[in-house]
């Protein structure tokens, strides 16, 4: 009704945005399944290394995907820690939302993706807490605010106020500065160690490369590789 032009609603916009989103725009690298080592993490350590020279930012963040104790999903993105021949390494706060998820259920899901390069990589298995050292030294070689972040706490608590998380968050800093050796307890490292992981390839002609390494448990050296149709 009246002279105004219908407003977009907010749907309307965003089905703008997305009609103009185009993925694999630049020409893909190739990436030959046949020539990939024996297990995975060797591949990762390439696909990564090639990312940063891409100019991907923050390669080293990731999806990390979760069940809560009713067995529905959750997922945030967090930081890559390391990853070795135990598996991939992320850190939290047990108490966190994630922490107490994986204590009810240690299992997860990472995905990362390298859209610099086209490319994907998905990581499943079950999860296991670090030695209290190791989430130790995690934290030790940390910054100063990633300390003051730990130490702040109650991560996923409600908050009242914004006031309320700067009078924490600036005791939090002048602890992490005065004692930057502090131990936080609830400072985690978890490993999920592998049981699978995929590394995607895009193609702009839609015929993306998947190659799936698989393992019966962590503890076996046994991969098995298989592609997947895309
Ligand atoms: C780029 C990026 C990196 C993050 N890295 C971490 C991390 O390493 N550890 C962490 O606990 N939260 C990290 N966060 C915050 C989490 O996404 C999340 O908000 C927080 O951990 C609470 O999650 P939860 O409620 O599932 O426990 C990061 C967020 C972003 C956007």
């Amino acid at each position: 009704m009246g002279d105004h032009p219908p407003m977009d609603t907010p749907a309307d916009i965003l089905d703008t945005l997305l009609r103009g989103q185009r993925p694999w725009q630049s020409e893909p690298p190739v990436f030959d399944p046949a020539d990939t080592p024996a297990e995975p993490l060797p591949l990762f350590v390439a696909w990564f290394a090639e990312a940063v020279e891409a100019g991907q930012p923050e390669p080293h963040t990731l999806a990390l995907a979760t069940v809560d104790a009713d067995d529905a999903p959750d997922v945030r993105t967090v930081t890559l820690r390391g990853a070795d021949a135990r598996g991939w390494r992320v850190a939290t706060r047990a108490d966190s939302r994630k922490g107490r998820q994986l204590a009810a259920s240690p299992r997860a899901a990472l995905g990362f993706h390298w859209p610099a390069r086209s490319r994907q990589i998905r990581v499943r298995g079950p999860v296991l807490p670090a030695s209290p050292e190791e989430s130790r030294a995690d934290l030790r070689a940390r910054s100063t605010g990633a300390l003051a972040a730990a130490l702040t706490g109650r991560q996923s608590a409600p908050l009242g106020s914004l006031d309320e998380l700067a009078r924490a968050s600036a005791e939090a800093w002048r602890t992490a500065r005065a004692e930057p050796e502090r131990d936080v307890p609830q400072w985690t490292v978890y490993v999920v160690a592998a049981t699978e992981v995929e590394f995607w390839q895009g193609d702009p002609g839609r015929r993306h490369v998947r190659l799936v390494y698989r393992r019966p448990s962590p503890r076996s050296p046994e991969w098995t590789r298989q592609l997947l149709w895309p």
